[in-house]
């Protein structure tokens, strides 16, 4: 206890990898609380080694193309054996079909990883709206001195033990956030969306189980909450792709004009590999694919899932 008190005290300077949306206001909750804040992109005139001097929490907020590649630079770099790794990325690498916090864990494999990751719509948090948050890791201690760097009057970070669950979480709405686009778009209804959004919940859990994810984790803020945020919102990037290929858009002409990342795009295509490596029924992620490939309409996929054998709600 007394040691994670001298630990939280000596937190002075963190620096924020990816100038992105995410970011910039994970940048200035930091801010909020009074520490020192690098923010660093590839942009930057501020080079990665400097960013990174003397800093004891390195947050990124890299888009998943790219937190390899940073990840890399980031090791050649000099950084304290102490410093805590945050990674808020919602994504799945598609050579590896590892998360970030697993990029970041075997590149260093002795430093504290923490997962950040809740329903948080960086457009809303920038408005100084409300909002929670979960952060998790092995290391429990590493994920309380994040807790106290973050929380605020208008940012309540929970722990959680489980950071697998919490990352996925975050990570396999995007997929469903697309479906929940589309089922807008097409003006589907709110009982649609509702049975929508639920049996996405299950195919979540049904997947992210088999990653190693504990089921309640999907039922928490980092679950079920984020799901609710990014498939009730038209701020979500996900949600826009979705909305604007029911309504007759290309891929191309959405990716184009999207402001920011849509994670939801590729991490589609990796579930997929994932779902038939290991024989897992993902329909509405596989409709949601047919349709980024242009194999279905919309109204075809909708037809698809509707049409599916008739069964019992669960499997025990
Ligand atoms: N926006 C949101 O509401 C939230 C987003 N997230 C997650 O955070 C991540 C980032 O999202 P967001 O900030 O919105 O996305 P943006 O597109 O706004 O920003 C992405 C950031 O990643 C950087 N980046 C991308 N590719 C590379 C690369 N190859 N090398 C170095 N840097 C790279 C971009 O740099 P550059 O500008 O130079 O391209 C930019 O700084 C995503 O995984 C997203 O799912 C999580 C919670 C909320
Ligand atoms: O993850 C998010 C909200 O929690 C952001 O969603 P989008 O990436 O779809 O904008």
């Amino acid at each position: 206890m007394i040691e994670l008190k001298s630990q939280i005290q000596k937190i002075k300077l963190v620096t924020v990898l990816g100038a992105g949306a995410w970011g910039s206001a994970l940048a200035d909750l930091v801010k909020l609380n009074g520490y020192q804040v690098r923010l660093w992109s590839r942009r930057s005139e501020l080079t990665l080694p400097k960013a990174l001097e003397d800093t004891e929490i390195v947050v990124s907020a890299i888009s998943m193309k790219g937190v390899q590649d940073v990840v890399s630079v980031v090791q050649s770099c000099p950084i304290a054996p102490q410093t805590i790794l945050v990674t808020a990325t919602k994504g799945l690498d598609p050579q590896t079909n590892t998360t970030p916090s697993q990029i970041w864990q075997n590149a260093f494999p002795h430093h504290p990883v923490v997962v950040l990751s809740g329903p948080n719509l960086s457009k809303e948090i920038q408005m100084q709206l409300p909002a929670a948050t979960v952060v998790s890791s092995i290391n429990h201690d590493a994920a309380t001195v994040v807790q106290l760097v973050f929380s605020s009057h208008r940012f309540r970070v929970y722990t959680n033990p489980d950071p697998v669950g919490v990352e996925l979480g975050g990570t396999l709405k995007n997929v469903i956030a697309i479906a929940a686009g589309v089922c807008d778009g097409l003006q589907l209804g709110t009982n649609a969306k509702a049975a929508l959004v639920t049996r996405g919940l299950t195919e979540m859990v049904r997947i992210g189980t088999v990653l190693g994810a504990k089921t309640e984790t999907f039922y928490g803020l980092s679950g079920l909450g984020d799901l609710l945020a990014t498939c009730n919102s038209p701020l979500s990037r996900n949600y826009q792709v979705g909305y604007q290929l029911a309504l007759g858009k290309t891929l191309d002409q959405i990716m184009t004009n999207l402001p920011g990342t849509a994670e939801g795009v590729n991490t589609c295509q990796v579930l997929m590999q994932i779902a038939q490596q290991q024989n897992i029924s993902i329909p509405i992620t596989e409709q949601v694919y047919r349709l980024l490939q242009g194999e279905v309409t919309p109204k075809q996929g909708l037809d698809e899932l509707m049409l599916r054998d008739i069964k019992p709600e669960y499997h025990h």
